[in-house]
């Protein structure tokens, strides 16, 4: 559907060096306001400064570029009051406790008593720390301390959310939680998320559109879909029974690869008609198939096909 709305975020022509290193070479980017954005590179790449850039931390070279509906180069301050960065530079004061760190928010942000005890016990509730809320913040796991930081984001009650890399070293049940939270922050509070992440899976449950930046230039930019989509990869895997079966079937299937050791082959999935031919022509012939998986692309394959294609 076409919308109208401001885009969160529009970039044209964005350009960053360091001395001769260009780090961004020239970037153009959309993000729809109520969307969840995913920026994906190898390290180095330039995700970090262009996440300082867009929310006002370092100065671009060169671009047009709008945050929340304002110009990022003479509207800075009004970008500031609509954004709200979590992650790497965490807010979080390990020796206060999390209400005080919600708290000191509040007053940094002049919400006023009422408004900000009100904010802050909703905030506790929410993330689930009004448990834990009287517990200096040291005493936190590291997954209830990336809900106290992205809690003390919200006491703003930004329109935009920079999300840096919100689930490093998360267990999995805790990395689910946060995911949830972070939909939940789009579909009840209409945010929009700039994400980051080194977790290709995390973008690819997440995210509604991925741009994968490369060498300072964005490679590729599409919905996850469409992004597994730009290479092949999808193939099955067979394993046999015995040497004889192997050595039979391995002539007949058109594979790409075949491991005699292991007696697996490898054959490009040309799709449920395909694969019900080769079962049967298996099962015409005796062969005993030991294994059997279907491995469709992920973002890893287009990650790696990519970012290889654009650094040769
Ligand atoms: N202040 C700086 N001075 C000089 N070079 C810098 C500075 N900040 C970043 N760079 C260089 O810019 C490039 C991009 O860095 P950036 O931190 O944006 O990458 P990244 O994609 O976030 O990487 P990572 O995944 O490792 O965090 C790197 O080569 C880095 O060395």
């Amino acid at each position: 559907m076409e919308t109208l709305a401001v885009p969160a975020i529009s970039v044209k022509g964005l350009r960053k060096s360091y001395g001769s290193h260009r780090v961004l070479d020239g970037i153009d980017l959309t993000i729809p306001q109520g969307t969840i954005f995913s920026l994906l590179g190898p390290n180095g790449a330039g995700k970090t400064t262009t996440v300082q850039i867009l929310s006002t931390l370092i100065k671009a070279d060169a671009g047009e570029i709008r945050v929340a509906g304002h110009d990022l180069g003479t509207e800075p301050d009004k970008v500031r009051a609509a954004i709200g960065v979590t992650g790497q530079f965490s807010a979080v004061d390990s020796f206060l406790t999390g209400e005080e760190n919600l708290r000191l928010m509040a007053d940094l942000l002049h919400l006023g008593r009422a408004e900000g005890r009100r904010r802050v016990r909703e905030l506790l509730e929410r993330f689930d720390l009004t448990d834990a809320a009287r517990k200096p913040a040291a005493a936190y796991s590291g997954g209830m301390r990336r809900r106290l930081d992205l809690a003390m984001t919200l006491v703003g009650t930004p329109e935009l959310i920079f999300l840096d890399e919100p689930t490093t070293g998360l267990d999995p049940r805790s990395r689910r939680t946060m995911w949830q939270i972070v939909r939940d922050l789009v579909t009840q509070d209409g945010v929009t998320i700039f994400l980051t992440t080194q977790y290709l899976d995390e973008a690819d449950e997440l995210a509604d559109r991925i741009a994968l930046l490369s060498q300072g230039r964005l490679v590729a930019e599409g919905t996850p879909g469409e992004l597994k989509r730009l290479v092949p990869g999808g193939h099955l895997v067979v394993r046999f029974a015995d040497p004889d079966g192997y050595l039979r079937a391995a002539s007949h299937v058109g594979a790409t690869s075949r491991d005699e050791e292991s007696l697996t082959v490898q054959i490009p999935d040309t799709g449920v008609r395909a694969l019900r031919k080769l079962l049967e022509w298996l099962d015409a012939q005796a062969i005993d198939v030991a294994e059997l998986s279907v491995h469709t692309p992920d973002l890893d394959d287009v990650f790696l096909a990519l970012t290889e294609e654009s650094s040769r």
